[in-house]
């Protein structure tokens, strides 16, 4: 199968249980919750996204052949030190790509295997470390994985159902925009009201780097 990708860097993980971690980003290009254009923004599914993931025109990005091609893409993106190389598999929505040929090829260049998904496709096997994001008014298949991080606020998202869900961590994460300042304070004031989340905060934003 050929896939989409925007594009490919290296940098930090700046969200979740592993920010700070270095990892290779591969953005899939393409969601199924929004076009990604600002016209239809108002009427998707999914309305808060921070991402431009049309094209496949970013730096790396491209249209690769084969899933060996693309997992040699990533690992060309590693420092030639050593550590365990980690690639995010993020987008747009990865697992409208991401298929059992592609996991078995990253990992064939030695790559650890992160992936973020809005959790409407159930993930394929092999995935070693699963982030599901859920979003109001879609269908959340994928309902176990490594950490749940939940956008915060999302009215209609019940966040007493969520929390139960057999996940090894529950991250809730300020919504970005004009109101990230109150939806920071939000999400901070849930975690200490309820300590079974745990805050995420986008540490490459406070950083200044993608
Ligand atoms: C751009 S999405 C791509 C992966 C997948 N489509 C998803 O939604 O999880 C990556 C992460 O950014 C989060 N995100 C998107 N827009 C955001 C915003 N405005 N503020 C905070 N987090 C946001 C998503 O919830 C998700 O956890
Ligand atoms: N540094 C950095 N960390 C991230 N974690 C999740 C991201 C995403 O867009 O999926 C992201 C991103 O875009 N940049
Ligand atoms: S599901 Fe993810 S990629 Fe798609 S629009 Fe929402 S945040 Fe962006
Ligand atoms: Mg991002």
């Amino acid at each position: 199968m050929a896939y989409s990708v925007k594009e490919i860097f290296y940098t930090l993980q700046g969200e979740g249980m592993n920010a700070g971690r270095p990892a290779v980003f591969c953005r899939f290009a393409g969601c199924n919750l929004w076009s990604g254009r600002e016209a239809d923004r108002a009427r998707a599914i999914c309305r808060f996204c921070d991402t431009d993931f049309v094209g496949v025109d970013g730096t790396g990005g491209g249209r690769f052949g084969s899933a060996r091609l693309l997992a040699e893409a990533v690992k060309a993106q590693w420092p030639a030190t050593s550590g365990q190389p980690l690639v995010v598999l993020t987008g747009g929505e990865p697992l409208l790509q991401v298929d059992r040929p592609l996991i078995d090829a990253l990992h064939a260049q030695g790559l650890e295997i992160a992936v973020e998904t809005n959790g409407t496709v159930r993930a394929p096997r092999g995935i070693d470390w699963l982030c599901v994001s859920p979003k109001h008014g879609s269908e959340l298949l994928q309902r176990s994985g490594d950490e749940l991080k939940v956008v915060v606020p999302q009215v209609g998202l019940d966040l007493d159902a969520l929390v139960q869900l057999p996940f090894d961590h529950h991250l809730v994460q300020a919504m970005d925009g004009p109101l990230q300042a109150v939806h920071l304070r939000l999400a901070r004031a849930l975690c200490l009201r309820d300590p079974r989340w745990r805050l995420s905060v986008q540490l490459h934003k406070l950083l200044g780097i993608r």
